[in-house]
């Protein structure tokens, strides 16, 4: 698995670090709230479960399973929603927790149902932010790393659902994905 790597962008104690000083930001952000964190699954698992273990509020935990990306390496731009939350927003305070924010299209889709379905506010924290892809206009509230117009895996990215599980973020070796995009 580590050999399909041709780079390490992002190592895994940049990312522990990262979890720290976000999950500390998070707690002075809802002190006296009572958050619903939803995480975007499946790449937002990982970061998900480390960023929160730095909080120090209670907050409760939801997911939800959208998926737009399918076995390709550009947004098919249609949001598919194959698992919706458990937890009512109305009223709620959110904060979105995304490993990714590429084109945009995954989150402007999440953002306009909640305010749809009356959330008192929406936060966004993603670990990893490419601004270059962007094609809808959507701002994290809190960013762990800007990466570069690369496709990145590792740390919840997949590429065809593979390499979730790599503690680190990389880029992919070309042959492994055929040289193109
Ligand atoms: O800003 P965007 O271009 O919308 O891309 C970001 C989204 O794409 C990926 O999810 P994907 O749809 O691949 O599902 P997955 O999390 O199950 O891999 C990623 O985890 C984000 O949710
Ligand atoms: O760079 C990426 N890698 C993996 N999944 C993704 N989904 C959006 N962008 C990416
Ligand atoms: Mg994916």
């Amino acid at each position: 698995m580590h050999n399909d790597i041709k780079e390490v962008l992002i190592s895994e104690e940049e990312i522990r670090n990262k979890c720290k000083e976000l999950g500390k930001q998070l707690t002075k952000e809802y002190d006296g709230k009572f958050p619903l964190a939803i995480g975007v699954l499946k790449g937002a698992m990982p970061f998900m479960s480390d960023v929160l273990r730095y909080t120090e509020v209670h907050l409760e935990m939801d997911f939800m399973d959208v998926s737009s990306y399918g076995s390709e390496m550009r947004s098919s731009g249609e949001v598919k929603i194959v698992k919706d939350l458990d937890a009512k927003v109305e009223g709620r305070d959110l904060l979105i927790i995304e490993d990714i924010i590429d084109s945009g299209l995954t989150l402007s889709y999440l953002v306009d149902l909640f305010k749809y379905r009356k959330a008192n506010s929406i936060k966004i924290v993603t670990l990893l932010d490419k601004p270059s892809g962007r094609t809808a206009a959507i701002k994290a509230d809190l960013i762990g790393f800007e990466v570069p117009d690369e496709f990145v895996v590792g740390y919840g990215l997949d590429y065809i659902e593979k390499y979730r599980n790599l503690p680190y973020i990389g880029v992919l070796k070309p042959e492994i994905y055929g040289g193109v995009e």
